[in-house]
């Protein structure tokens, strides 16, 4: 079964209540997604492997020192609300490379419906982190990992900023090999499939389109 992990740094905690605040406007709204992106990849890279390399400082020659070993990432931002989350990515990693899948949910239905894929030619290489702010039923982040699955992707890990329970198990269920990460972890969804707490729509809120 995936992990889950809920991010609880204080900053993280701090910025998420106006993201959540329904007097937020589109600009803030955007900075505090991008910032809380850019603090949960601190979290979401801790683990990242390191080697010992050789460096001169000004000081001696041959120090021992850290590097990252090389290992290679991929962002895969779900269109459109995944959007907002990464730049913040980028300012921590910013060599990864970055693939896209769009996905909209029907309202009436909220199953997801696939309509953009473009992904890196060598995403079976790449350690793969799925950017959607919500985690609603799960729908959506399910469809983009089976897209992702079946163009042959190994390694993938599940990054959003607020989840549903419901989303949570779905996830686990459908694709126990995928860790998720989270800012809050909230109540429930409501009959129209958002979830409470929450946000809203974090798409229309992120570019003004309600
Ligand atoms: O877990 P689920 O029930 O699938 O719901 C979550 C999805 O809903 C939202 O996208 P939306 O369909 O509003 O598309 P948008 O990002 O284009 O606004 C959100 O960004 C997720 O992708
Ligand atoms: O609460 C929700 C649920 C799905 N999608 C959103 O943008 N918000
Ligand atoms: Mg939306």
């Amino acid at each position: 079964m995936g992990k889950v992990y809920v991010l609880d740094h204080p900053l993280i905690q701090h910025k998420l209540t106006y993201i959540r605040k329904e007097s937020t406007g589109t600009k803030d709204f955007r900075e505090l997604v991008d910032e809380v992106a850019a603090l949960m990849a601190f979290e979401i890279t801790r683990d990242l492997p390191l080697e010992e390399v050789e460096i001169d400082t000004p000081v001696i020659s041959g120090a021992k020192a850290k590097a990252l070993s090389g290992k290679k990432i991929g962002l895969v931002p779900i269109l459109r609300a995944g959007l907002g989350m990464v730049d913040g990515m980028l300012q921590l990693i910013p060599a990864a490379k970055v693939g896209h899948v769009g996905l909209y949910r029907d309202p009436e239905t909220l199953k997801p419906v696939e309509y953009y894929v473009k992904l890196p030619s060598d995403i079976e290489e790449r350690e793969l982190i799925v950017l959607d702010p919500m985690l609603a039923t799960g729908g959506s982040a399910n469809a983009a990992i089976d897209s992702l699955k079946n163009r042959d992707a190994r390694q993938i890990r599940l990054m959003c900023i607020v989840a549903a329970p419901e989303g949570v198990e779905a996830v686990q269920e459908a694709h126990p090999d995928v860790d998720i990460y989270l800012a809050a972890l909230d109540e429930k969804l409501n009959e129209k499939g958002y979830i409470v707490p929450g946000l809203g729509d974090a798409g229309d809120r992120l570019f003004g389109t309600k």
